[in-house]
């Protein structure tokens, strides 16, 4: 069915990139905003700059309201942008509805958190699934194509035989079923992207890992470029080769996964790993939450008038004056090829300095902690 799987493109080639994406939305403003000539606006997203590649996934990292779902909503050209590119091949791309839109979600395609609520009750899986194989030219020719067409679907996310499925209703079936439907829809299109918004983080803990197996198969079996979105630091380690954390709509640290997730630089990724429940790292039941709350107390800054500097500054143990008025670009971490964090305490000045003993950087104690957690 699919020209990626006859085809297949050259391993880790671009396919959707964002380049300096951001967005800001508009909030109502209050009677003594109006006096303002600023716009009051959310910083929803800063500044991020993702590479989609080919039998690659690519985690994006961070709790809840850092600015994710923006991002998948972004790339799948849901939204306009404030600001940034989005390439496909290369190509800068903008389109809001009409039939560029639809050649461009053939090709990039969104899978919701909530399975319940992205199928309609009403229609069955036949519905669902021949709706999106029509829609974008797959549905094979005459009844047997489709049929054809149907059965691979439903064979692809193995919901086998398909027969039994193909007639039942969404409620006829659990979530993680559920949620394959929605991933056979998205196949239907035979895109080259999937945009993965907390894929499993509505199922049963005890099928997410089905889902996400099913998820890494096609990634492999039809060379597919995957962002996938989510709160769980522990899962991106598992599942995606790449892992990306944003921290209240900035990124703060890339590279591989192993690297970010066990050997985390960014003092918020290492909050975050800390209260993960990795069974690697686990000691006791709750411990390591309670420590990680300790270390990072205080709750994410307001995304109206976002702090100045490094936006996670007034919560850094480690934060040196300069984080409070310098935004940190993204500089390397050098223990891993690719392994950056947007962290001055990874600045070679501070580095330097520290390794001399003068007080240039003003590093407080933390900072050496904060290198030497990196290497
Ligand atoms: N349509 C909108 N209008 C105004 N603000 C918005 C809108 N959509 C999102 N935001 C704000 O943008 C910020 C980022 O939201 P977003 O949903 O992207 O975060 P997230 O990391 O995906 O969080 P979650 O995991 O809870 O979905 C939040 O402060 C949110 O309130």
């Amino acid at each position: 069915m699919t020209t990626t799987e006859s085809a297949p493109a050259p391993a880790d080639e671009v396919v959707l990139e964002a380049v300096g994406l951001t967005k800001h939305f508009p909030v109502r403003r209050r009677l003594r905003d109006l006096l303002s000539r600023t716009p009051t606006v959310v910083h929803a997203v800063d500044d991020v700059s993702i590479a989609l590649r080919r039998g690659r996934v690519t985690a994006l990292v961070g709790e809840s309201g850092s600015g994710k779902s923006t991002v998948a909503r972004l790339l799948a050209q849901l939204y306009p942008r404030t600001g940034g590119d989005i390439r496909l091949h290369g190509a800068s791309i903008r389109v809001r509805g009409g039939r560029r839109f639809r050649a461009y979600v053939r090709r990039v395609q969104l899978i919701l958190q909530d399975p319940f609520a992205s199928l309609n009750p009403v229609h069955t899986v036949r519905y669902h699934l021949t709706r999106s194989l029509r829609i974008h030219g797959n549905a094979g020719t005459g009844p047997d194509g489709l049929e054809k067409a149907l059965a691979d679907l439903l064979t692809r996310v193995s919901l086998t035989p398909p027969e039994r499925y193909l007639d039942a209703f969404p409620h006829e079936l659990s979530g993680g079923q559920r949620q394959r439907i929605a991933i056979a829809r998205a196949l239907g299109a035979d895109p080259e992207v999937l945009l993965a918004d907390e894929p499993v983080s509505m199922l049963d803990v005890s099928i997410r890992l089905g889902v996400l197996n099913l998820l890494q198969d096609l990634k492999d079996r039809l060379n597919l470029a995957i962002l996938y979105i989510t709160h769980d630091i522990a899962s991106a380690r598992y599942f995606a080769d790449d892992t990306i954390v944003m921290y209240a709509g900035r990124m703060v640290e890339g590279g591989d996964s192993e690297t970010v997730t066990q050997r985390p630089a960014h003092p918020y990724t290492r909050l975050l790993t800390d209260s993960a429940p990795d069974p690697e790292r686990i000691t006791g039941a709750g411990g390591d939450a309670d420590a990680a709350t300790e270390r990072g107390h205080g709750e994410p800054p307001s995304l109206i008038r976002p702090p100045a500097g490094c936006r996670f500054h007034p919560r850094c143990p480690h934060a040196m004056p300069r984080c409070t008025t310098e935004l940190p670009p993204p500089i390397p971490v050098d223990d891993r090829p690719g392994h950056w964090a947007a962290c001055w305490l990874f600045d070679p000045a501070t580095v330097a300095a520290e390794k001399t003993g003068t007080a240039a950087a003003t590093p407080t104690a933390g900072a050496t902690a904060g290198q030497e957690a990196a290497r």
